[in-house]
This record gives C-alpha cells, structure tokens and sequence, in this order.
C-alpha cells in the first residue's frame, strides 16, 4: 500500500503540484515526482510547495518522491507535467522503469524544441506504439486549481477507456470540470500555440495599447491557432473550446499568465533576458514562438501575429514596428478563409 498510487505525476513545479493536489483533493492517492530531492525533501517537511505555490497545503494522499523508478512502479497512470523542452529527456528516463500496463498523459503545453513536432510525435518516438497517450489541455492557471477554485479543462487521447479512467479521477462536481474530447491533435496545438499569441497580447498593452487591440488579437490569434491546427489535421471546432478560445482569453487576460507577463516586460522596453528572468519559471511561448513560426513556414500556414512575436523574439524588432506592421497589412475579408 505504502508504494502504490491512483496515478503518478511528473513534474513537482506550479502546474505538477497543482494537479496532483487536485487529484489528492478528490480522494486519489496521488504520488508527485520532482527532479530535485531538496526540493521533494522540502515539499515533505514544509507540507507545501513553497518555491511554486506558497501557502497552498499539500492534501495528505499527495506522496512526493524523489526516485523515479518508485513513482513510476506506483501507479499505472502517469501524468506528465514538466516544460516542453525536458518532455523527451523525462520520457527517456522514465521508458526503462514504465510498466506494461502503463499509460501516458500529459499537461505540458507546447511543441518538442527545434523540430516543432506535437508532444505525441516524441512520445511515439521515444515510448513506442504500445502505451495508451492522452493530453490535458485547456484554461487552468495551477495557483487557482491548487486552491480548489472553479476550473474546466479539456482531455482527449488515443484509448477511449484511459481518457475516460482519466475523467474519473480529475472530474470533481466542486472544483474541476472535465470535457472529454476527440481532437488529440487540437488539443497539444491549443496549448502551444496560445503561449506565442500570449506573448503578442502582452507586448501589446505593453506598449500601451488597449482593450480593442487586445480583443483583436484574441480573435486573430484564434484565426490564425485554427488555420494551422486544420492543416495538421484537427478540427476548427476544437478551437472554439477550453484548448482553443477558453486558453487564448485566459493567457491573453490575466497577469497571472507567465507568457503575457513576458510580452508586457518586453513592450515596456526588457529585453529578453531581464524578462525571462523577471518571471523565473517557464514562459513556454518563448521557444515555441520559434516553433509555431517554422511549422506555419513548412506547412505554408499565413500566422501574421506569430510572425511578429518571432520577429521581436528572435529578430530584434522593435514592439512598435511588429505593430505597426500588423496594423499596415493589406486589407482582409474577414469571412474568407484563406484570408
Ligand atoms: N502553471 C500553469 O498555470 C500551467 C502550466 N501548464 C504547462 O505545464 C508545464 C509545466 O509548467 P509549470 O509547472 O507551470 O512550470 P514551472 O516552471 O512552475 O515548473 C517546472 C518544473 O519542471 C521541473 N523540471 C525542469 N526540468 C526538469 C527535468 N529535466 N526533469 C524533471 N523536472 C524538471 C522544474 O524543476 P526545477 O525548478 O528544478 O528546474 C520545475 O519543478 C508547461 O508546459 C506549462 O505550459 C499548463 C497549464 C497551466
Ligand atoms: O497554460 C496556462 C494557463 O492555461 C498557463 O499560462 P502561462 O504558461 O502563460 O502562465
């Protein structure tokens, strides 16, 4: 009893322990594995995540552990939950220590660093075809689910009995409602492309701008989110849900968003140093910025709002001139969709 679990989570950062405290709350005995034994070894003594999520209490059902090989032969459910660029080196860790029965979910939003393949690509390349995989994806800032307040959230997968056993354990009628849905591919692209256009919300009331340009941004943010996901194959009425919509408003929003924040520092004159480090946890739409734009290059995909988030990134232009630019494009129908 001691060493088994309802489900395994990897990742003990803000978004980990906040689902694993969500899954605790709902009675699961939940085990959550950090990388780093001093910090297991203070989330044990304290009772609570200090670094992430300060004075949040850690339910009693939450085991944190620092050997993977224990959490990983706890429980046959495995939810992932660490930054984009660790998510192969972490699967790669943990491929030797799986069990048969294991089955592999993830909440890391974003796309593997330099190629820009979905997260289900890496995890076919690294796990091979035969564990069950599902995403969780959707508007959930972790200091809000970790304190128990109202949140919805998608999940979709490749085994229709391990998206609903997921559903099961993450649904609670108080605090966490749970869609299940069909777009696998919908889903990861939702949660990576919402972190560039984040940033490009950011940058813009940085800047000064206001509440029309922001609206504006939200909506072609979500044009531009649902021409590349149906040229990679999901389906334009995933993005009018929590993966899509819900997440664009959200991140786009609220100051709680690391990757709005970012944008804000840099339309406010940071450069990109100061404001990742302002931040001091991921901002995931930094790298993937440069991933969305080379996906929507390859896949000949128009991303306007993307490429002036890249071109300030990674480019040097200014804020002021990636405005501008979007502002001085051509006229559009607004109707039309290769527009
Ligand atoms: N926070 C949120 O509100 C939400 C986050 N997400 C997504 O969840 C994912 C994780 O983000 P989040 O928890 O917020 O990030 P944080 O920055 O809060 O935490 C990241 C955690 O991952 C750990 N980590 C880094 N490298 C490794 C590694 N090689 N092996 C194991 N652990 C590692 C970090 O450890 P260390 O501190 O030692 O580096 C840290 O504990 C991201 O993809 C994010 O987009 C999704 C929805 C909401
Ligand atoms: O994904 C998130 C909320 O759904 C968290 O957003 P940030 O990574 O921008 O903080």
């Amino acid at each position: 009893m001691k060493n088994t679990a309802d489900i395994t989570v990897l990742g003990a950062g803000s978004y980990g322990t906040a689902l694993a405290i969500s899954l605790a709350s709902n009675g699961h005995r939940t085990m959550l594995w950090g990388h780093e034994p001093e910090h297991i070894e203070n989330l044990i003594n304290d009772k609570s995540n200090e670094a992430f999520l300060p004075g949040i209490p850690l339910p009693d059902l939450l085991i944190p552990e620092a050997d993977l090989a224990t959490a990983l032969a706890a429980s046959n459910n495995v939810l992932v939950v660490v930054p984009s660029h660790v998510f192969g080196l972490v699967l790669n860790q943990a491929k030797p220590l799986l069990r048969k029965d294991s089955r592999i979910v993830w909440a890391t939003k974003g796309l593997e660093p330099e190629t820009g393949r979905l997260l289900q690509d890496v995890a076919r390349e690294v796990l091979g075809d035969e564990y069950p995989l599902a995403v969780l994806s959707g508007p959930t800032f972790a200091k809000e689910l970790a304190a128990g307040m109202p949140t919805a959230i998608s999940i979709a997968g490749t085994d229709p009995q391990f998206t609903k056993d997921l559903v099961e354990l993450l649904h609670s009628p108080k605090r966490l409602r749970v869609y299940a849905n069909n777009d696998f591919i919908g889903l990861q692209l939702g949660g990576a492309v919402k972190n560039v256009i984040a940033i490009g919300a950011g940058l813009s009331d940085g800047i000064g701008f206001g509440a029309n340009a922001r609206t504006a941004l939200i909506t072609r943010g979500l044009v531009e989110l649902t021409r590349l996901g149906e040229a990679m194959g999901a389906q334009a009425s995933t993005f009018m849900g929590m993966a899509g919509l819900g997440d664009l408003v959200l991140t786009c929003t609220d100051n709680q968003s690391r990757n709005r924040r970012f944008g804000l520092a840099l339309g406010k004159g940071s450069d990109v140093e100061a404001a990742q480090e302002e931040i001091g946890q991921v901002v995931e739409g930094y790298r993937n910025t440069k991933e969305v734009y080379t996906l929507a290059k390859r896949l000949g995909v128009e991303m306007p709002i993307t490429e002036q988030v890249y071109q300030v990134l990674y480019k040097g232009k200014s804020p002021v001139d990636a405005a501008k630019e979007l502002l001085s494009r051509e006229q559009k129908s607004e109707t039309s969709s290769a527009e």
